[in-house]
């Protein structure tokens, strides 16, 4: 070590490391990130790029995201990619991570940043065996630890820690105190009071190249609190955890709704909202986490190519049947296509919408940023 260099925590390098799942399924691998045990829900994401998003995006928190592409970290991290106040994932799974950092926008290496931020990571795991028997028997918890590699001593633990069903996580991820985005110049169309279920930078910006004036609430803002801000629109975000458990989010939709708000939900949003017209939610066996969903759009036959990461869906007819609620008809607008499982909800008598999907395309594709133009129109339109 030369004059004035000090230690620093720096990754993990070839510290043995084991990953239980709940069904004692184990991985064998070498700790990557911090050194230490964590708990999660073990999911799996296809997306080829954009770690840093998926990494920092506040809908993963208690999760322990399983990477399907073999070979991450090669363009490194920087300050501007972060899509929140840091790394929120609870675990990382990785294959093959880079040695190297090779992009002009690289600030620093991967490693080093989950090792920064304490997020304990595993290296080496054949993660196509660990993703297709995800893909069998569904998402279930897991334990990483390199503080000892006995996978009978983790099995007790990852079975104490707790399920993702009835897991309330939105408070814990989204902002303590209210705040406002804004673009710098040009005229502010619209004043939008969005619900921070746990936001991503991205979705307040995109909104902002509107001309929207973004006035961010804590998760459990009512909908007075929400009205109160004399909004043109109110916007319910994603973020973590059961949709089941939400019931403040719920109640403030319905607030709004009833108000004649225009309202516009994306991913738990689009949950809340599907609850607050009287339908369920319930569990998807594994899931869509990626950057390469396509999802059609019922009323156009378009199909777009679209970021998810959501593990839970709303129950609802996806054969363009109008069904009746308290709020008037309502009908399923999107579908995944790789299941059939509802991507989005059309309200046709009250001004409201959401999709379950990531307009904000925080990492891409930007097939679906038109849908914030659509939330415009509708301000643009006004509420009842
Ligand atoms: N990205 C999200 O908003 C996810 C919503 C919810 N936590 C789910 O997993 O379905």
């Amino acid at each position: 070590m030369g004059a004035g260099e000090q230690a620093r925590p720096g990754p993990a390098v070839g510290q043995p490391a084991v990953l239980v799942l709940e069904d004692g399924r184990a991985f064998a691998g070498e700790a990557y990130g911090a050194v230490g045990e964590t708990f999660g829900e073990a999911v799996f994401s296809t997306g080829m790029t954009g770690y840093q998003e998926t990494l920092s995006d506040p809908s993963y928190y208690g999760q322990v995201v399983v990477m399907t592409a073999p070979h991450i970290g090669n363009t490194g991290v920087n300050d501007r990619d972060y899509e929140s106040s840091g790394i929120q994932v609870a675990g990382y799974v990785v294959r093959d991570p880079s040695r190297l950092s090779s992009n002009w926008r690289a600030e620093r290496g991967l490693a080093a940043e989950l090792a920064r931020a304490g997020v304990v990571g595993i290296s080496g795991v054949d993660t196509r065996a660990l993703t297709r028997h995800l893909r069998e028997r569904g998402a279930m918890r897991c334990g990483i630890s390199s503080l000892s590699a006995d996978p009978a001593a983790l099995l007790g633990k990852v079975l104490a820690s707790p399920e993702m069903v009835g897991a309330d996580l939105a408070p814990e991820v989204s902002t303590r105190e209210p705040y406002v985005v804004a673009a710098a110049g040009g005229e502010r169309r619209f004043r939008v009071a969005a619900l921070d279920l746990g936001i991503k930078r991205n979705t307040p910006l995109s909104m902002a190249a509107r001309g929207c004036e973004v006035h961010v609430l804590p998760a459990r803002a009512t909908a007075d609190d929400l009205l109160a801000v004399e909004p043109d629109g109110v916007f319910f975000s994603n973020g973590p955890g059961d949709p089941a458990t939400a019931d403040y989010a719920v109640e403030a939709a319905s607030g709004v709704l009833r108000a004649g708000v225009p309202l516009f939900g994306i991913c738990f949003g689009n949950q809340v909202l599907g609850r607050a017209l009287g339908f369920g939610t319930y569990k998807l066996t594994y899931g869509h986490r990626g950057i390469n969903q396509p999802v059609k759009d019922l009323s156009t036959g378009q199909i777009a190519v679209t970021c998810h990461n959501h593990g839970f869906a709303v129950a609802a007819p996806t054969d363009g049947t109008h069904v009746d609620t308290p709020f008037g008809r309502v009908a399923v607008s999107h579908v995944a296509l790789n299941d059939d499982v509802v991507e989005g909800v059309a309200c046709l008598d009250v001004p409201a919408f959401s999709v379950q999907y990531h307009p904000e395309a925080a990492a891409g594709p930007h097939d679906a940023q038109g849908l914030f133009d659509r939330f415009c129109e509708l301000m643009a339109k006004g509420g009842k």
